[in-house]
């Protein structure tokens, strides 16, 4: 059993709209990181503004990070997150090979979608003053595939796909421990050990994929993340950052 990390606050709520906004309404007071873990949430948000269903004994929590550094700096948290919610599967279910890493920050098992990352932060100017990390896994549940949107990685669940059972608070001692040394390796050396940790995980590296945005479309050979967590798709006129979108394979 591992423990739990130094420094890091935990609260277990029965019943809340969203850890992420429970975090922001905490932030001023917090001194220290702290997780939030709800057994139940009424209003839970994914990302791009849609909600984000959670049957019961799923996974939600927030990370709630005080930080001082500029915001590019600070989205690099999701790798840093992702990580950490890779390790603390292959901590509770002994096997590495079926999970992987889906541009920007979901994690996939056996191709479906097990587990996503919303990221939310607050500050003035150029320097955020907080970060919430907020992350929902699939433990025992998978939404319907009619909660999803046209096109979006089919969802699975721990439980669906291997049989394997364990309970929220029991999977929040291992994502924080795990969290925690992922944390100490991004303030100590930076990004590039995080970089290449990803990479190694990551999904459909070297295919051809799509990413999209509200407002256009680029399809191209997945190449590499650069130092600042943009997607590098190659194209035919020459390789493309992609800073923000969705991918679709
Ligand atoms: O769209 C995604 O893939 C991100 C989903 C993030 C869901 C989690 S559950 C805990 C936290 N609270 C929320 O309201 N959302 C995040």
């Amino acid at each position: 059993m591992t423990g739990w990390p130094d420094g890091y606050g935990r609260r277990v709520l029965q019943s809340v709209d969203s850890t992420l906004s429970e975090a922001a309404r905490m932030a001023a007071d917090a001194s220290g990181p702290v997780w939030i873990m709800a057994e139940q949430q009424t209003a839970a948000r994914g990302r791009r503004g849609r909600p984000w269903s959670m049957p019961a004994g799923n996974f939600a929590a927030t990370l709630l990070l005080p930080v001082s550094e500029a915001p590019g700096q600070a989205a690099l948290r999701s790798f840093v997150a992702s990580l950490a919610l890779y390790e603390a599967l292959v901590a509770a279910t002994g096997r590495a090979d079926i999970f992987a890493l889906k541009w920007p920050n979901d994690v996939l098992l056996r191709g479906g979608k097990l587990a996503g990352i919303l990221l939310e932060s607050a500050g003035q100017g150029a320097q955020l003053r907080h970060l919430a990390i907020g992350i929902g896994v699939n433990l025992a549940a998978a939404p319907g595939a009619d909660e999803v949107e046209a096109g979006a990685v089919r969802p699975v669940s721990l439980k669906g796909e291997l049989g394997t059972v364990i309970a929220p608070e029991a999977f929040l001692d291992l994502l924080a421990e795990a969290y925690a040394r992922f944390e100490t390796q991004f303030t100590t050396y930076g990004f590039a050990p995080i970089r290449s940790a990803w990479l190694s995980h990551a999904a459909r590296l070297g295919e051809v994929i799509t990413a999209r945005t509200t407002r256009d479309e680029t399809t191209g050979t997945f190449a590499d993340v650069d130092s600042a967590g943009n997607l590098i798709l190659e194209t035919s006129k020459g390789p493309v950052p992609i800073t923000a979108a969705e991918v679709y394979f």
